[in-house]
């Protein structure tokens, strides 16, 4: 079965608020996006990877995907206004059935582990998502009032959502929800069940300054 990595990398980090989007700042002077590209082609001899870039940023992107030898697995396609429409632009390249794990780009610490899991379950049971426990008390807001909910029943998504190709690019046909933040919820839309698997706390998106620090942390550790 063939291996393709969608690895999302076209927003523009407005909560980073830095001059250039947040997969493009170095951590142990390489790209955020750097790490992600690394992972994947790391995880299986025959992944190939699809990188969606922001328009305005389709150089700087080819650059980083230059450093790899393996940079003919590669290939760079231009993203959209929303997360939802960039995974669409990546999802259009695949024409061949294949185990399709999409991915943010700034989520760079992500484990060989998990990716392994991820297609091994997406193999077995169509799709693998990964999630965590909140260890935070978790409140839902109603109106005036706030209330507590049971946090054993509430999950952290990750990714990579990873999904046979027969379930994830039909999904996608779909016409564009705001509630089509990741993967798990287009496909649920579709009328597909999502399975969750277990995810890593470790596995942080990138997405505001203290995050880097985290980063930086965990790659001190040998990530
Ligand atoms: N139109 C978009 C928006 C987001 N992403 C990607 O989706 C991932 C998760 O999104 P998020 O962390 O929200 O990134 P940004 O949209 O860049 O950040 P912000 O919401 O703070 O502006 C990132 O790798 C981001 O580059 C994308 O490819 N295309
Ligand atoms: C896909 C995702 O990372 C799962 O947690 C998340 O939904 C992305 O959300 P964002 O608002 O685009 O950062």
């Amino acid at each position: 079965m063939k291996k393709i990595a969608v690895i999302v990398a076209g927003g523009t980090g407005s909560r980073m608020g830095k001059d250039i989007p947040k997969q493009f700042l170095l951590l142990n002077e390489k790209p955020i996006l750097w790490y992600s590209i690394r992972a994947f082609l790391q995880a299986f001899e025959d992944m190939e990877i699809i990188v969606v870039a922001h328009q305005d940023h389709l150089e700087r992107t080819q650059q980083i995907i230059d450093l790899f030898q393996e940079r003919n697995k590669i290939l760079l396609v231009t993203g959209g206004d929303t997360r939802f429409a960039s995974v669409k632009n990546g999802l259009e390249q695949i024409h061949a059935p294949a185990v399709v794990f999409v991915h943010d780009a700034v989520r760079c610490l992500v484990s060989q582990k998990l990716i392994s899991s991820c297609f091994e379950q997406a193999v077995e049971k169509g799709s693998a998502v990964p999630a965590v426990v909140s260890t935070d008390s978790i409140r839902v807001e109603e109106g005036a009032e706030n209330k507590l909910v049971d946090r054993e029943s509430v999950r952290i998504v990750q990714t990579p959502q990873t999904f046979r190709s027969e379930i994830l690019l039909p999904a996608f046909a779909q016409p564009y929800s705001a509630f089509f933040t990741d993967e798990a919820n287009v496909v649920e839309h579709s009328g597909q069940r999502v399975h969750l698997i277990e995810g890593d706390y470790a596995n942080i998106k990138i997405t505001r300054p203290v995050d880097m620090a985290i980063a930086e942390f965990y790659l001190s550790q040998g990530r």
